[in-house]
């Protein structure tokens, strides 16, 4: 049976470029949500012993937005990515990408989320491409197996354009082992951008390499951000990249605890600063969480005192006991 395209389908990296652009006319960001976490839970039990991944946690990423998730070992973030890469799923809360439910959705549903909605680059490179294929043919794979998102007559041009855009245009016959750590990472990100998802969601993409590798690697997911208008979620444990970004949401504890926002902006002399601003998140029940060093500088514990100001909300040490 022959599927039909559907609207919205890619016709080339030019037309999408073309949205992007559209897309951040107004004020520099699409307004729509793309992925919706809310209250998300994830238990595992391990030898009887009940393991809270996830304690509800809270998350919201707009489109066109390049994001990174920082947090310590055992914080929960492959658990939110496996969440969000459709699969595993989560005990409790709800989950929504690109308005497919990942709680509820069916297994052909989970397929097709799979194959069209998102992709994924993970740390090691023997994950993310097959070793006994070139680099090309590694991008055109997921296009055949993509249900015709992608017309046949479209993807030979398409794979050249991919690996040109993320500068890997010389390793098209390449098989991985004839590609450095760096050039393997971008052909993985060309890969999984292979069927036009609207998510990119990548795990440790540079923990396996040099700083000036990992700096490519991350300069190739911000250009296919910024030119293709894909979403892009990161993972990461590097500080050079999480400070690179417009927003970094800290995971403690299963949950989003903070987060920072980047913006530019000119300072007194007429030149061009990086202004960074920390935010906490507050969920429904109006409960926010101080970040980690504020509370240890002050030394709150327990309790805090707090007053509401005509405009703003003041956070003191509990000195009830100190008398
Ligand atoms: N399949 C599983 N079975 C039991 N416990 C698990 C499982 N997966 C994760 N956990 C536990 O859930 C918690 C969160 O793990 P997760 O792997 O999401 O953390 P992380 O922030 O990605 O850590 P890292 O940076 O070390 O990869 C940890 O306590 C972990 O031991």
């Amino acid at each position: 049976m022959r599927r039909e395209r559907r609207e919205g389908t890619p016709v080339g990296l030019a037309e999408l470029e073309r949205r992007a652009a559209r897309g951040r006319d107004d004020d520099g960001r699409d307004r729509n949500a793309l992925i919706v976490c809310d209250r998300l839970v994830r238990i595992f039990t391990a030898d009887g012993v009940e393991v809270q991944a996830l304690q509800g946690l809270d998350l919201l990423v707009e489109r066109g937005e390049l994001t990174a998730i920082v947090g310590a070992s055992g914080s929960g973030k492959s658990t939110l990515l496996n969440i969000l890469a459709g699969l595993d799923t989560p005990s409790a809360g709800a989950a929504t990408v690109a308005g497919f439910d990942l709680v509820t959705m069916d297994a052909a549903a989970r397929l097709r989320y799979r194959r069209e909605v998102v992709g994924f680059v993970w740390q090691q490179a023997a994950r993310n491409l097959l070793p006994y294929l070139t680099a090309a043919q590694n991008v055109a794979l997921p296009m055949r197996l993509g249900g015709g998102r992608i017309p046949r007559r479209r993807r030979a041009e398409r794979v050249r354009e991919l690996l040109d855009l993320l500068g890997v245009g010389h390793c098209h016959d390449r098989v991985p082992e004839r590609m450095s750590g760096g050039e393997r990472q971008r052909a993985a990100i060309a890969v999984a951008l292979a069927n036009a998802p609207a998510l990119i969601l990548a795990d440790e993409p540079t923990g396996e390499l040099d700083s000036r590798a990992a700096e490519e690697v991350f300069t190739a997911l911000r250009t296919v951000n910024e030119r293709l208008g894909t979403t892009v979620l990161i993972v990461t444990h590097d500080a050079s990249v999480a400070s690179a970004v417009r927003r970094t949401v800290a995971i403690r504890d299963g949950r989003t605890s903070s987060e920072v926002l980047r913006r530019a902006a000119l300072d007194e002399h007429g030149d061009e600063v990086v202004v960074a601003q920390e935010y906490v998140t507050v969920d429904r029940a109006g409960r926010l969480q101080l970040p980690a060093g504020f509370a240890e500088r002050l030394s709150i514990r327990d309790r805090a005192r707090v007053a509401l100001q005509p405009d703003h909300i003041t956070v003191h040490r509990d000195d009830s006991r100190d008398a």
